[in-house]
């Protein structure tokens, strides 16, 4: 399979696409997270997967197709991105405890400076049960929410919360597998 560049920081994402058995190298090149004005999630999410690729795109001196993602967490359309301190992470369990919440993830592949990235958002249901603040607090002391959209790992130690989701557990954790696979199928095969 031809050779591609996967544009994150994320552990959790080289992980992922390992799974899909494809060679790959990593690249980093940050972008602007922040959310425009009135711009809506699935807007959004979409926005910065290609984003993200573009920019992993524009930094390699001979560019691979590129891969770049985004997860966000979505409760009555209020985008949870990652906590910026405990309180925002207890403000965002809040929200989350006793009910259901989407992720949205957003895969883009670029394959030249050009030409918009294709690109595909997965959506999951994610159910959590009831939280008590004993089980917030001891949750930000093991360091796990603070890198992660939402302020959980569904991965983690935050899979004890998850009563069940509907959709994509790929998806949650940081790249669609399935979605990933097709857009990557589109691929000419290397010479
Ligand atoms: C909801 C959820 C999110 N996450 C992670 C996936 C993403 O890494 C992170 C959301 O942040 P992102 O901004 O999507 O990604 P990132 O900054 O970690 O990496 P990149 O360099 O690719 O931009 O939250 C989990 O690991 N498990 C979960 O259950």
């Amino acid at each position: 399979m031809t050779a591609v560049a996967l544009a994150s920081a994320s552990p959790r994402r080289r992980e992922l696409l390992a799974q899909l058995g494809v060679d790959f190298v990593v690249v980093q090149a940050p972008i602007d997270e922040s959310v425009l004005p009135g711009e809506n999630a699935a807007d959004y999410v979409l926005r910065l997967a290609k984003a993200k690729a573009q920019a992993g795109f524009a930094v390699q001196a001979q560019p691979l197709p590129t891969l770049g993602a985004d997860t966000i967490v979505v409760v009555d359309g209020e985008i949870l991105g990652k906590p910026q301190d405990e309180a925002d992470f207890l403000r965002m369990m809040q929200l989350l405890s006793g009910r259901g919440h989407q992720v949205y993830t957003a895969v883009a592949l670029c394959l030249d400076a050009s030409n918009e990235p294709q690109a595909v958002t997965v959506a999951t249901d994610v159910w959590f049960g009831a939280l008590t603040p004993a089980q917030m607090q001891d949750y930000w002391h093991s360091g796990e929410p603070a890198d992660k959209a939402g302020g959980y790992g569904i991965q983690g130690l935050g899979g004890r919360f998850i009563e069940k989701i509907h959709g994509s557990y790929f998806a949650v954790v940081g790249l669609p597998l399935y979605e990933t696979a097709a857009l990557l199928a589109t691929l000419p095969e290397a010479s």
